[in-house]
């Protein structure tokens, strides 16, 4: 099956607590249902208690789509964060076992300010995706060293399509192996896991600082994950699995495969063409029990 870690089974003993509270952070009037697919994701990865924190003006939309999924509203202007909402998150982010940010959430300065007081926090670990690593490559927060990871910092992931890999490192899309040694020098300078998202999908990091920079080629996943909010579904994906207790390195590799597997699943069960987001993170709880199996 070539599953990169296992997942421990769970006991009689376990309860809501022991899988990970988690936080998912982004959306925007009109990209409601980017944050939505993330944390439902987060939801069907095996999470305790997910939460969305939402521009205020979304949060009744968020809400529907899971009757289990809490939210939280945050300042906003023009239906996304505002300069505001950094306070507000800022308090809630102790409580977190992890934190996913980016979907849908405009690169804004309510966004701006989010990104910047996450990447210098170094208590939670974090996803970033989408408009959070569009935020990092506008302010060309990682041309310097300034935030590189320390061998006790929680893990950050980065999940880039290659349209943001191409914003942040220089290298267009056309340069399919440039684009992944860029990332390999990115996560060594900055000691952060990078998922260079694609088919197939590659992960460059390490599980210890000490360790030298590898890079895991993923088995699973199709080109019917083609398709608006797929890469959603992965941030919420690992999101959980660091909220889990999982290092970036594994959580990462470990969140790929099961993705790509639910991705695979589902082109089967569905079809190649018609396959959206929604059936992948339906499909996604109904493989979750093949990280632990
Ligand atoms: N339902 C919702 O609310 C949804 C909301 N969403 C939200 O929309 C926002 C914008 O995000 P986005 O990814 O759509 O646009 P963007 O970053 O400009 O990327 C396009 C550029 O990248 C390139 N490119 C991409 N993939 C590539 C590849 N494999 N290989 C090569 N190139 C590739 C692509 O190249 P091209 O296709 O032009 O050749 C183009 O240049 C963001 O907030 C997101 O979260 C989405 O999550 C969807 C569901
Ligand atoms: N041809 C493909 N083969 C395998 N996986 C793919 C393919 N196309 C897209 N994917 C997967 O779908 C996801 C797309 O992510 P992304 O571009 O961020 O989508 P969105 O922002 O619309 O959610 C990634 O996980 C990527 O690996
Ligand atoms: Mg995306």
């Amino acid at each position: 099956m070539q599953r990169p870690i296992k997942l421990r089974d769970r006991s009689a003993s376990d309860h809501k607590g022991t899988f990970g509270r988690v936080l998912l952070v982004g959306g925007s009037r009109g990209m409601a249902g980017s944050i939505s697919l993330s944390s439902v994701a987060a939801l069907h990865t095996g999470s305790g208690l997910v939460a969305a924190a939402v521009p205020d003006p979304i949060l009744e939309t968020v809400a529907g789509f899971h009757a289990a999924l809490m939210t939280i509203a945050l300042p906003e202007k023009n239906g996304s964060f505002s300069s505001e909402a950094w306070t507000s998150l800022n308090e809630l982010i102790a409580r977190q076992d992890a934190i996913g940010v980016g979907p849908g959430m405009t690169t804004n300065n309510g966004s701006v300010a989010i990104v910047e007081g996450l990447l210098r926090q170094r208590e939670t670990p974090v996803v970033f995706d989408a408009d959070a690593l569009n935020v990092i490559s506008k302010q060309q927060w990682f041309d310097d060293d300034t935030l590189a990871r320390k061998q006790d910092d929680a893990s950050f992931v980065l999940t880039p399509h290659p349209g943001e890999l191409s914003r942040l490192t220089g290298v267009p899309t056309s340069e399919g192996d440039g684009q992944l040694d860029a990332a390999k020098q990115l996560s060594d300078r900055l000691g952060i896991t990078i998922v260079v998202k694609g088919g197939p999908t590659r992960v460059t990091g390490r599980g210890s600082l000490d360790e030298p920079v590898q890079t895991y080629v993923n088995t699973t996943g199709n080109p019917a994950m083609a398709t608006a909010g797929c890469g959603d579904v992965l941030t919420g994906v690992i999101t959980s699995l660091l909220g889990q207790g999982l290092s970036g390195w594994d959580a990462a590799r470990l969140g790929v495969w099961i993705h790509g597997r639910a991705g695979d699943v589902a082109a089967s069960a569905i079809s190649s063409a018609g396959m959206t987001a929604e059936h992948l993170v339906e499909t996604l709880a109904i493989v979750a029990d093949e990280m632990s199996d």
